[in-house]
């Protein structure tokens, strides 16, 4: 396509195809660019095979308890339900291939060249696959993506897994200890749990969910422990006993806990290792991530990043929005920059936690004056149903201007709510404009609307 294009075999060569290489690859050959893409494991990566799209198959089976639960009180008997793993485990496998030939079928049809094996940088412009051969390319985008943090102490040890092993477990454990306090140890309690397993959540910190609004990550703690999910926080294993069956954990206060698994959510590193981005002059943060600026170029002008490997937001929509700014900047000439800013997010635990804007914390940082508006309420499900859970919802707002800085809730469809939730914030919604928008009645989403008298005003 360019002048240069000759000297290349490509325009654009992706490293990784997962949701940000995928998007990239495509929208460049659209944008008529030549487009080679390297997957070393299987296209989709990490949401669609290991992350987000399974995640989320479990967590619906989860709930189904809850609602054999509840149906009771609306007339039904339910008198065997009986859980398969095997089951469910065979059925999203079956899905989950069919999204991955998905994923390689639209970049086929985009024209886009597809490498099923590893690749690393030969130089600024060139790339290196397993098979040895080597790729000229105008364009080098690393979307390598993340793995889990493992720990030498515990990583060789068969009963002691990250999040990727949880999806492929032959049989569902009676007993499950998960360490750690963020997304995916929260998520995989919740829905172990909602599957029958005694689950116990180890935490080194003093809540839950760091970065979340510290009001509902306590409530969701709350909930989780009513539930029956033992929650021990300031708590660190000290020394993790790995044996053939099963695994024991020392705690730092003496107790021991075993477990037939430990699943270890303790982050997720920067995929970076041995794709030689040092030898080229791509400069790394301190973490492993690549540094890159707006328009996600890195310290080579010919090396681009986006998605989890440039460690920005970590989440499959930002990697997405990045792989297309990219490919529209550099292929389409338009010009497109990602705003980091007000992005919606989900806890799948259950109860669900879903967000977007400021937390109470940080919107006191920020303003001089803030109003706190909340509901807590049992949801009218729950009163035939039975369940004791409270939904709670939070609104955050500028004293001063009104608008609307933070949402946030725990209950259900608290995702799709802040999905909806984040076209308001982000046109600057007023309360007032809360205020004016009519109830839809009876529903859990209208109490959005008819939240009255600020509960609190706090001044930061
Ligand atoms: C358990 C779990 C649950 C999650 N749930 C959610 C969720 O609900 N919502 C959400 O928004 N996000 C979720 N995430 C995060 C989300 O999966 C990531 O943010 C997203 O996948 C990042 O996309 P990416 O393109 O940067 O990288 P990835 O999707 O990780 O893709 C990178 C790809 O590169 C390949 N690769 C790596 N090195 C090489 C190499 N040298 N050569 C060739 N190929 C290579 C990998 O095999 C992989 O397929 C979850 C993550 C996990 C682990
Ligand atoms: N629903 C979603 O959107 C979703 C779900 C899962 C993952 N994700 C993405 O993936 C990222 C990674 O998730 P995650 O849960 O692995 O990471 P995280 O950063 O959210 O949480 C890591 C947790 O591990 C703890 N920890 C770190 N080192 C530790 C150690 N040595 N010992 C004990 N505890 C330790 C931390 O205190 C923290 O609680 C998330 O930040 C998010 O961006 C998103």
């Amino acid at each position: 396509m360019s002048d240069r294009a000759d000297a290349f075999d490509v325009d654009l060569f992706v490293i990784g195809g997962g949701s940000g290489g995928v998007r990239a690859a495509r929208i460049a050959a659209g944008h008529g660019a030549r487009v080679a893409i390297a997957e070393a494991d299987r296209f989709g990566g990490t949401c669609v095979i290991r992350g987000c799209v399974p995640k989320k198959l479990l967590v619906y089976a989860s709930r189904f308890a809850d609602e054999f639960r509840d149906a009771a009180g609306y007339g039904w008997s339910i008198d065997s339900a009986r859980f398969d793993w095997p089951t469910l485990i065979a059925n999203k496998d079956r899905e989950i291939a069919r999204l991955e030939r998905l994923y390689a079928e639209g970049l086929e049809k985009a024209g886009v060249r597809l490498y099923r094996q590893r690749a690393a940088l030969a130089g600024p412009q060139a790339v290196r696959l397993a098979d040895g051969s080597v790729i000229r390319a105008a364009h080098i985008l690393v979307a390598t993506g993340g793995v889990p943090r493992r720990d030498p102490n515990w990583a060789a040890h068969p009963r002691v897994l990250v999040s990727d092993d949880m999806f492929r477990l032959p049989k569902l454990p009676a007993r499950l200890i998960v360490v750690g306090g963020g997304y995916i140890a929260v998520e995989f309690a919740c829905l172990m749990h909602g599957l029958g397993v005694r689950t116990t959540l180890i935490h080194r910190g003093a809540e839950l969910l760091r970065g979340f609004d510290r009001e509902l990550a306590t409530a969701l703690r709350q909930a989780m422990q009513a539930r029956g999910i033992e929650v021990l926080l300031g708590a660190r294993p000290t020394h993790i006993d790995g044996r053939a069956d099963r695994v024991s954990l020392r705690l730092d206060d003496g107790r021991v806990l075993d477990a037939d698994y430990a699943l270890m959510a303790i982050g997720r590193d920067p995929a970076t290792h041995g794709l030689g981005l040092e030898d080229v002059g791509v400069v790394l943060e301190a973490n492993g991530a690549i540094a890159v600026d707006a328009a996600s170029r890195s310290s080579v002008p010919s090396i681009y990043a986006v998605g989890d490997v440039t460690d920005r937001v970590n989440l499959t929509p930002v990697a997405i929005r990045e792989g297309q700014a990219f490919a529209d900047s550099v292929f389409g000439k338009r010009e497109a920059r990602v705003d980091h800013a007000l992005i919606p997010t989900a806890v799948f635990s259950t109860p669900e936690l879903g967000c977007v804007g400021l937390t109470e914390a940080q919107a006191l940082d920020e303003y001089a004056a803030i109003e706190i508006y909340r509901a807590s309420f049992r949801p009218l499900k729950a009163t035939l149903g039975g369940s004791a859970e409270r939904t709670l919802l939070k609104l955050i707002v500028d004293a001063d201007s009104q608008r609307v800085l933070g949402a946030h809730m725990l209950g259900p469809d608290a995702a799709e709510m802040a999905q909806l939730l984040g076209i308001a914030l982000r046109m600057n919604a007023r309360k007032a404009d809360f205020d004016a928008t009519m109830a839809l009645h009876p529903t859990l989403a209208e109490e959005w609307v008819t939240l009255r008298a600020a509960q609190r005003i706090t001044r930061g």
